[in-house]
């Protein structure tokens, strides 16, 4: 086996045709971000977009600038430009409210379009609050809810009861991507809808919504698509649904004529039907400064980055005899995968904590995974090499006998 030096990572950045994205960054001296899957880094144009939100929008137009900036219509804008990034063709998707509620959303959508079929189908390790929203959207009625196994093949699942699968196309512990053609096609040939959640995807794997006949998906744009924290989520429905699809969340902004005070909910035509009520301005303004970082980016150029990057960084972790405890989760083929790697070790959580203290910022699922997302546009090869050592160290004192990690943080 050759040796991967520094050097020979250095040489890899020398080449890197997205070398230059790295300086629309924020990167805090220092720090080796390995944690853009759950949040991502702050855009340099993050902070001139909220300035002219408040200084001018806010401040100066006040309530003009509904119209004069247009606000009202920020939820479509952003939508249309973050579905060139997963091949959705405009019309199609808003940026608004929450992952979860965007979910319920959908689910209700897809019951209604499926109404004479009683059955959802997820997966057991969904996300939690994928489950925890299937529960809210069939709650108090008879809907039975078919959770796949770690290992099972959710084609087993699916036939001719089922109105909706619900799957998240990368999984958030292990990165192990599905085969979205296949499942879409398998639902539709059972006559049901699909929802994908893109959350560990969107901005980061090219995909093609609208060719793969998708029926609807949903995601959130603050980790690789690097929106801020709690920037809002996106929910996509593809055109052919629009017309019939409705949603339980019938708030003014989904009305036909919002200004109109209508008593009664009439659904307008077309996506914004899918909203419900006054979106956060000034978070949709890091949402839209962080997709003008992507502006002219090919997300096969992308992936390609993500790809060597990960199979870099499972390659040095697997030569390094520092590291011979840690047992890989993540699948080995790159097109099995997300853009992350995992893996699994007991101490993890000591680990991790360790090497944030170090810098190498990556996170901690339990039971027992140490989770490292790899963001293509402002990650270096030399980056996986340092990170990858200083894991090696972290390891070597043993951090788990330290008191000051024995507590698990709120947050992990
Ligand atoms: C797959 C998945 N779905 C949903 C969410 C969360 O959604 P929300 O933005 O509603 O907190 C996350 C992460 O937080 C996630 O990883
Ligand atoms: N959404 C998060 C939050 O509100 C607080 C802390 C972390 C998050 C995350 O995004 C977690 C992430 N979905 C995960 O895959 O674990």
């Amino acid at each position: 086996m050759t040796e991967i030096t520094r050097q020979h990572c250095k040489d890899l950045d020398a080449q890197d045709p997205l070398a230059a994205m790295r300086d629309a960054f924020h990167l805090p001296e220092g720090v080796i971000y390995l944690d853009g899957n759950s949040l991502g880094a702050q855009p340099k144009g993050a902070r001139a977009a909220f300035d002219r939100t408040i200084d001018v929008e806010w401040r100066e137009d006040l309530i003009t600038s509904w119209g004069k900036a247009e606000w009202f219509t920020l939820p479509e804008r952003l939508g249309d430009r973050l579905g060139r990034l997963f091949g959705a063709a405009p019309g199609q998707v808003v940026v608004c409210d929450t992952t979860s509620l965007n979910i319920y959303k959908a689910l209700r959508a897809a019951m209604g379009l499926r109404p004479e079929r009683r059955v959802i189908v997820s997966e057991k390790a969904s996300f939690p609050t994928d489950l925890y929203m299937i529960e809210g959207a069939t709650m108090g009625s008879d809907y039975e809810t078919r959770l796949v196994e770690p290992e099972g093949d959710i084609a087993d699942l699916i036939d001719a009861d089922v109105a909706a699968v619900l799957l998240s196309n990368v999984d958030y512990r292990t990165g192990r991507l599905l085969d979205m053609e296949r499942i879409t096609r398998l639902a539709h040939e059972a006559g049901a809808l699909v929802i994908w959640d893109l959350c560990h995807s969107a901005g980061v794997l090219p995909m093609e919504m609208d060719a793969m006949g998708a029926d609807f998906a949903v995601g959130c744009t603050y980790k690789y698509l690097n929106g801020g924290p709690g920037s809002p989520a996106f929910i996509y429905v593809a055109e052919r649904h629009q017309a019939e699809a409705r949603q339980p969340l019938s708030g003014w902004w989904g009305h036909a004529a919002p200004f109109a005070f209508e008593a009664e909910f009439r659904p307008v035509e077309g996506i914004r039907r899918f909203l419900c009520g006054t979106q956060p301005i000034l978070s949709m303004k890091g949402v839209e400064a962080a997709l003008d970082v992507f502006e002219g980016i090919d997300m096969q150029t992308v992936r390609a980055k993500s790809v060597a990057l990960c199979d870099l960084f499972i390659r040095l972790v697997a030569r390094h005899p520092g590291c011979a405890d840690l047992r890989l989760i993540t699948p080995e083929a790159a097109e099995e995968r997300g853009s992350q790697v995992s893996f699994a070790f007991d101490e993890g959580y000591a680990v991790v904590r360790a090497m944030i203290e170090r810098g190498v910022i990556g996170d901690f699922r339990a039971p027992n995974v140490m989770r490292f997302g790899l963001a293509p546009y402002y990650l270096r090869y030399e980056d996986m090499f340092d990170a990858v050592e200083i894991m090696a160290e972290c390891i070597a004192a043993r951090p788990w006998e330290d008191s000051r990690f024995a507590q698990m943080a709120a947050v992990t």
